[in-house]
């Protein structure tokens, strides 16, 4: 896709003040790059951004969501219908610290995806393998395992996000080779799943900076990225923002 698409996902950080800051930092982003940005806030802070992102561009965006759709008792859960009466548009499932620390797997997985599609909001499907994977020549294997997970999405809207987790929070971004072929055989995957995979962007994610953004962003297939760290600091959010 030409357009990009560019998430900050803030995991476990924030408070009101500090997301107020910064969330008026980047309302000051020129509309054209506006279009194709989204903020991911933790869970808490959701309805603070929802109002302040009311009626601008910014996409609202969630960290995670409920496997359960309906309402009920399933303490400390948001479920995929709340986000979207908060506003959510885009929601992250099956980031690599959700599978690490929660022990996500596909059949999880496989519920969110039908709940974002019964709630018409886009998941962001995260795939990518570790270093001791890669190491041994499996990168590809698990990521089509993990991509596996689509064969029952009944849902048109999706987004990929590639991230090696060993270039996650870690300085070390892939090198554009490894980031370009994982991109090709993400799409590659899609067309034999029968998903037009002209209209899926997929991300990559991992260590993305101001500076290195731009080759990043110039590597054919990927269509946006996913950015941890760097997205808590106004100036250099942006800055990545404004080279895609
Ligand atoms: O969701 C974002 C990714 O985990 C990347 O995080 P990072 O940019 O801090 O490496």
């Amino acid at each position: 896709m030409s357009e990009k698409l560019v998430i900050g996902n803030w995991k476990m950080n924030g408070r009101t003040g500090r997301n107020a800051d910064l969330i008026a930092a980047l309302k000051a982003l020129p509309a054209v790059c506006r279009d194709g940005v989204g903020v991911a806030p933790p869970a808490a802070y959701l309805g603070q951004l929802g109002a302040a992102l009311a009626g601008t561009p910014l996409a609202l965006c969630a960290q995670d969501v409920s496997r359960f759709a309906g309402d009920g008792a399933y303490t400390g859960e948001v479920s995929a219908a709340m986000l979207a009466d908060l506003g959510v548009r885009y929601v992250l499932v099956g980031h690599s610290e959700r599978r690490q620390y929660f022990g996500e797997d596909n059949t999880v997985l496989a519920d969110k995806l039908e709940a974002c599609r019964q709630s018409g909001l886009t998941p962001v499907l995260c795939v990518g393998e570790t270093l001791a994977e890669r190491e041994a020549g499996a990168a590809l294997t698990v990521i089509r395992s993990q991509l596996s997970v689509l064969e029952a999405y009944a849902g048109r809207a999706l987004v990929v996000a590639y991230e090696p987790v060993w270039a996650i929070g870690t300085g070390k971004v892939a090198e554009t080779g490894q980031i370009e072929e994982i991109h090709q055989e993400i799409k590659k995957w899609l067309l034999q799943c029968g998903r037009g995979a002209d209209n899926i962007r997929v991300l990559y994610g991992g260590s993305v900076k101001a500076d290195n953004a731009e080759a990043i962003f110039s590597v054919p297939g990927v269509d946006g990225a996913l950015v941890g760290g760097a997205s808590l600091d106004a100036e250099t959010f942006k800055s990545i923002c404004n080279a895609a």
